[in-house]
């Protein structure tokens, strides 16, 4: 299929078919390819590990931490902000132990790693920020999601 606005044409003087773009009326003999860059980028997948802080509005305010979690929004916030500073003072690869004690999501047991993952699986908040870091890069903001407060560190 055609990239939109193509189609296909005939040329009775050189008796071969060419494609025409009917939005900016420009021709060619070579068959357009679809831009697929868009596809290819959402097809994308990405690894990232991350450590959560839930609190008492999470949408499941329990972990393998603690069964009733009741600290407010902004106590959680805090206590991230103090496990982000320590990873930045330790080093990135403090990550890994540091969610393995730390964070209120059951991948803490794998030091928070999430595995790979394309887009349309994590909250919306979640998704942009893991999209948005480079390899290696740990998220400077706190992102917030249903689940509580996170800091993600992509790994591939
Ligand atoms: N294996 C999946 N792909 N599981 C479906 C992802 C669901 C997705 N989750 C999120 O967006 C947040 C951000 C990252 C983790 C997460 C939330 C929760 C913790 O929050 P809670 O749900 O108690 O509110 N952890 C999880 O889901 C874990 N299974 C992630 C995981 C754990 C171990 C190995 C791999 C993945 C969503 N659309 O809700």
């Amino acid at each position: 299929d055609l990239p939109p606005g193509w189609v296909k044409r005939h040329s009775k003087s050189k008796n071969r078919s060419y494609y025409f773009n009917t939005e900016n009326n420009t021709s060619s003999w070579d068959r357009p390819r679809k831009d697929t860059s868009g596809e290819e980028k959402k097809s994308e997948q990405v690894k990232a590990s991350h450590i959560l802080i839930k609190h008492r509005e999470s949408r499941r305010p329990s972990s393998w931490k603690e069964e009733n979690i009741t600290r407010t929004s902004e106590e959680a916030l805090e206590k991230l902000k103090v496990i982000q500073r320590q990873i930045e003072e330790e080093g990135i690869e403090s990550f890994d132990k540091i969610a393995q004690e730390e964070s209120d999501c059951s991948s803490a047991k794998r030091g928070g790693d999430l595995g790979y993952f394309g887009r349309g699986k994590m909250q919306k908040p979640f998704e942009d920020a893991a999209f948005a870091l480079t390899v290696n890069e740990m998220s400077k903001e706190i992102v917030s999601t249903e689940s509580g407060h996170h800091i993600i560190l992509r790994t591939a």
